[in-house]
Parts: C-alpha cells; sequence; structure tokens
C-alpha cells in the first residue's frame, strides 16, 4: 500500500499570488497532497481554478508565494542548487494542452523532441542524438523518418505524440500532463490516454494528470483532487470518489447540478478517512500528510452528514 511508501512529490500548503501586493489574486489557496511513485495522480477541477499554476509550479515557471514543493524529500521551491536544477530539468517533464500551439512550427521534430538534451549540456555525438530521437519516436507510435518533417504536417494526434516524445527524451520520472487530450478530436483521446497508460507500466513512470473534465482522469488515475478556486476541497481514491463523491463541488463536476459558493469553503474543516482503519478524524485545512484516504472540506453539520455516506 502507498501508506508505506516515501512520497515521491509533495506539494505542502502552496500558495500562488499573482496581482499586485495592494490587489492580490489568490491562484492558489494551501493546497496540500502527496503523490507516490508508480502512481496517476489527478487533478480536476473547472477552468481557472489553478490546476495549471500547480503545475507550473512544480516544474518551477511559477514563483511559489507560500508553501513548499518538495520531490524525492527534497525542497523543490524557492532557490535551488544549479545541480538539482539539472537534474529536475530531466526528471520532471510537462506535456502540454494544445499540441497546435506548444510545438515550433519553424523547427523540424528532430530539433523540437532533442531540444531538452541541448539545454542539458553534456556531450552527445550526433549519432547517439540520432538515435535517442529515433526510440522517442519509435516509443510514441510514429516512425523515425517523421524526424525530418515540421509539426504542420502532423495532425492533432501525431502532434501530441511529439510532444510525448519531447519529454520521454529527457527519460524522466515524473510527468504533469496538463489537459493533454482535450484539444485533440473525440476519436483520438482514447488513444493517447492508451500510450500514456502504456508508457507508465514500461517505464514505471508516475503522473500528474490535470483535466477540467472528471470522466477523462477516472480511466487513467489512481487517486483523483478535486480543486476550486484554488482550494483543495476533496482528495480520494478514484473508485471512492465516483462511488461516494462528498464535496458538493465534486458532485456538481459529476453531474449538471449548481454550483456551490465558493465563499463557503471559508472556515471549514478537513473531513479524513482511514479506510485501512475505518477511522475518521478532523484536521485544520492546512493539514497537509495527504496520505491516501478520503479527505473533504466541510463544516459541522456536513461533517456528520458526510460520516453517515462514509459508514
Ligand atoms: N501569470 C499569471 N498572472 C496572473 N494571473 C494568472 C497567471 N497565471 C494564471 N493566472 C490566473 O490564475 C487562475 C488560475 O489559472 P490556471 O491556468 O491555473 O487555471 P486552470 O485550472 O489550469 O484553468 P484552465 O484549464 O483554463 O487552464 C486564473 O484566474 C488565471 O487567470
Amino acid at each position: 500500500m502507498a501508506e508505506n511508501r516515501e512520497p515521491l512529490l509533495q506539494v505542502k500548503n502552496l500558495e500562488v499570488t499573482f496581482g499586485t501586493r495592494r490587489h492580490p489574486f489568490h491562484a492558489v489557496n494551501g493546497v496540500s497532497f502527496d503523490i507516490y511513485e508508480g502512481e496517476t495522480f489527478g487533478l480536476v477541477g473547472e477552468s481557472g481554478s489553478g490546476k495549471t499554476t500547480i503545475g507550473r509550479s512544480i516544474i518551477r515557471i511559477n514563483p511559489v508565494s507560500g508553501g513548499e514543493i518538495r520531490y524525492k524529500n527534497q525542497k523543490i521551491s524557492g532557490k535551488i542548487s544549479k545541480e538539482l536544477d539539472r537534474r529536475l530539468t530531466r526528471e520532471i517533464q510537462m506535456i502540454f494542452q494544445d499540441p497546435m500551439a506548444s510545438l515550433n512550427e519553424r523547427a523540424k521534430v528532430d530539433y523540437i523532441v532533442s531540444e531538452g538534451l541541448y539545454n542539458l549540456g553534456g556531450h552527445l555525438s550526433e549519432a547517439e542524438r540520432r538515435d535517442k530521437v529515433d526510440t522517442a519516436l519509435t516509443d510514441v507510435g510514429l516512425l523515425p523518418e517523421f524526424a525530418s518533417r515540421f509539426p504542420h504536417e502532423f495532425s492533432g494526434g501525431q502532434r501530441q505524440r511529439i510532444g510525448i516524445a519531447r519529454a520521454l527524451i529527457m527519460q524522466p520520472q515524473f510527468i504533469i500532463a496538463d489537459e493533454p487530450i482535450s484539444a485533440l478530436d473525440v476519436s483520438i483521446r482514447a488513444q493517447v490516454l492508451n500510450l500514456l497508460s502504456d508508457l507508465q507500466k514500461k517505464r514505471g513512470l508516475t503522473y500528474l494528470f490535470i483535466a477540467h473534465d472528471l470522466s477523462v482522469v477516472r480511466f487513467i488515475s489512481d487517486r483523483i483532487a478535486v480543486i476550486r478556486k484554488g482550494v483543495l476541497v476533496e482528495l480520494a481514491e478514484t473508485e471512492t470518489l465516483f462511488a461516494h463523491p462528498l464535496h458538493p463541488y465534486t458532485r456538481a463536476l459529476l453531474s449538471a447540478i449548481p454550483l456551490p459558493d465558493p465563499q463557503a469553503e471559508k472556515n471549514k474543516k478537513l473531513l479524513v478517512y482511514d479506510p485501512g482503519m475505518h477511522d475518521y478524524s478532523v484536521k485544520k485545512p492546512e493539514w497537509c500528510e495527504m496520505e491516501p484516504g478520503h479527505f473533504v472540506l466541510a463544516n459541522e453539520p456536513e461533517i456528520a452528514e458526510y460520516k453517515k455516506a462514509l459508514e
């Protein structure tokens, strides 16, 4: 069970604030979760809820305003050494939503896929580099000869495969897939999901899978966190979340019922259910030892109601 393992990635009380000091905008507000090696952790919420911001904070594009992010038990938010930075550049990769926008139109696939290797420095002969590109393209189901073509010569699904090859060539351990299929034709979405799933099995990858649609993450995730307006409102194993969605927002995402008022999230506590012990506890919302279990943000009357639902 995951409880006995060290988390690969820990997000603790993460806060990301944009805007000015006088007019701050809290895009991420005290979010905590752990991701274990080999799992797929789904992060779900409607547009603007802060999902991409969390992903970008993990790859250190967005500055973190509060809390911390740890990878392999080492702090990676804030100032880090050059050596750690190089290691993270290799080990943590991101796959982006829009394969039309995320590939450089003027570069050949060969360059696009191996660009990260140039950035890492170190010596690699031309033959070695070509060999790595061929392997990465083959691994995502593309032909090695595609290396000499330009992105516009490919379909959306093929372009997303190029994006995946670009991440894979770095031999990452942790991949953030930010809405990797939402810009694709419905007919090819399953193929790309299956590819990600197969790659995970073959390479022992760990995924943070971001989506606005619960049905997409259901297929691929072991656990799912639901985020609303920068606040994590529920976290549970996938089957549990679908069988017993507790938070009104989770239920709203699962059906077409009206969304609850986000102001109502204030002053709530975290009800934590441990399925192993079949036991409950109530913690402060910023509590961050997010081991597997079922978490839901709740006020006192809801706590009683949710406890009943869990029984
Ligand atoms: N660099 C930035 N400067 C100012 N505001 C930002 C910045 N990046 C994101 N935001 C704001 O933070 C909020 C969260 O954005 P984010 O992109 O993380 O949401 P999301 O859940 O990923 O939504 P989407 O699926 O639409 O990308 C949004 O209101 C967005 O406008």
